[in-house]
């Protein structure tokens, strides 16, 4: 487990970096990127948050997709289980979302895990969230693939 952010971390900026150091075989880079920009535009739309992609040196939100032991402490499981894990805001691996590319990722179809579903909720880490216990709840800690133009991000608060 990691931390459930009891702390409640915040960016202390408004205007954010993300870089996509790596991608998975799934789909094309086009894909991926459309997907990572997509569930960073569902926060941005709820929140004074604006999101900015470089390609070199160290972004706020670093997305990467890696196997079984990747450079952190929480190695993921092969297919199924755990699907992505992210840290919430703070330096280094702060805001950095980690996607298990053991898995099959798709754009669109629901035959896989949905990359742009997945990385919505990851977001919501990277930004200082934690779960919700809402089943319909994007921060929901189960994976259900929701469509993307209907979900809402917070019936309650
Ligand atoms: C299909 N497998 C699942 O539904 C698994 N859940 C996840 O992988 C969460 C991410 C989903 C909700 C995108 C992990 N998490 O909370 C990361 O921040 C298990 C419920 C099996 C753990
Ligand atoms: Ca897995
Ligand atoms: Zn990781
Ligand atoms: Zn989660």
């Amino acid at each position: 487990r990691f931390s459930t952010f009891g702390n409640n971390l915040k960016w202390e900026k408004n205007s954010l970096t993300y870089r996509i150091t790596n991608y998975t075989p799934d789909m094309s880079k086009e894909e991926v990127d459309e997907s990572i920009e997509k569930a960073l535009q569902v926060w941005a739309r709820v929140t004074p948050l604006r999101f900015t992609k470089i390609y070199s040196s160290t972004a706020d939100i670093m997305v990467s997709f890696g196997q079984r032991a990747h450079g952190d402490y929480y190695p993921f499981d092969g297919p199924d289980g755990i699907l992505a894990h992210a840290f919430a805001p703070a330096p280094g691996i702060g805001g950095d979302a980690h996607f298990d590319d053991d898995e099959t990722f798709t754009f669109r179809s629901n035959t896989g895990y949905v990359l742009f579903m997945v990385a919505a909720h990851e977001f919501g880490h990277s930004l200082g969230l934690s779960h919700s216990d809402d089943p319909g709840a994007l921060m929901y800690p189960i994976y259900s693939y929701r469509n993307p133009e209907t979900f809402v991000l917070c019936s309650a608060c």
